[in-house]
């Protein structure tokens, strides 16, 4: 059965020609357009497997950021669908989802309760909360004092134990410590094992052979191949290279 089916999801951004005041006002008085439509996402359709782990990889400005905001309801698409079957957790921007003010503590119960956790179930899982992301010390600071790596790996935590069938995971790792991320990426590895599907961003595609099963790869806000994901990263890494010239008389 299928946790995502995505069909056809087109996604414009509107892009200002000149953002300044003064280039604000001349435009406005020669009546021209002070816009320009960008299309992010051109016609995407892929769906994931349940118990899937699936990669999307493009390069910079590809469209995979919003194409994971579309998927976690942050941003409406202009067209398509997407059918969801099962309890998402979308770790999607480093530090979205956790409120400033309050401490990584009231963070955890709050995001638990969000997502649906009873009181006696964010008992069970707020002390593993706590252990994994390894902020004991920190657990009673409020998160505008974290650094970075910090929200991390609380956001990455909270998104593992929310009960989730699905969990998007969008670079959020870049940040973190070496040793924190072989830890998140060994805990993907157990989550696919354990029958949940995961799909995940990322620009480090070493760790994704290993976790991940199949990869779409984005170009300008197109699919351009989605398959096998030693495949798919084969033809990517071979296409990101950059061409060799020609040397004269050869
Ligand atoms: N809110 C927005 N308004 C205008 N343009 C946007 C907005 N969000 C994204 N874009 C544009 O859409 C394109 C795709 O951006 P997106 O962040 O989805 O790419 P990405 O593949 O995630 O890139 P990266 O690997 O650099 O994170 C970019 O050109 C970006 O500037």
């Amino acid at each position: 059965m299928e946790a995502i089916v995505v069909k056809n999801l087109t996604k414009h951004f509107r892009k200002a020609y000149d953002k300044t005041l003064k280039g604000f006002f001349i435009s406005l008085a020669k009546k021209e357009k002070r816009y320009k439509e960008f299309t992010a996402l051109d016609d995407v359709s892929f769906s994931v497997q349940q118990g899937e782990s699936y990669a999307i990889i493009g390069k910079n400005g590809a469209g995979k950021s919003t194409l994971f905001k579309v998927l976690s309801g942050i941003i409406a698409p202009d067209t398509g669908s997407i059918q969801i079957n099962g309890k998402v957790a979308p770790l999607i921007e480093l530090g979205a989802g956790l409120s400033r003010d309050l401490t990584g503590s009231e963070n955890i119960r709050l995001n638990c309760a969000i997502f649906g956790l009873n009181k006696g179930r964010i008992k069970e899982v707020y002390d593993d909360i706590v252990a994994f992301s390894e902020l004991e010390e920190f657990i009673h600071t409020p998160v505008k004092f974290y650094s970075s790596g910090m929200k991390a790996r609380l956001g990455f935590s909270i998104a593992i134990h929310i009960d989730a069938d699905i969990i998007l995971i969008d670079e959020v790792l870049a940040v973190g410590d070496k040793d924190f991320k072989k830890k998140c990426y060994a805990k993907m590895e157990e989550l696919r094992d354990a029958g949940k599907t995961l799909v995940v961003v990322s620009h480090s595609l070493k760790p994704l052979r290993k976790i991940c099963d199949r990869a779409l790869i984005l170009d300008q806000g197109r699919v351009a191949d989605v398959g096998e994901i030693g495949a798919m990263l084969d033809q990517y890494e071979n296409e990101k290279k950059p061409k060799k010239k020609k040397q004269k008389g050869a």
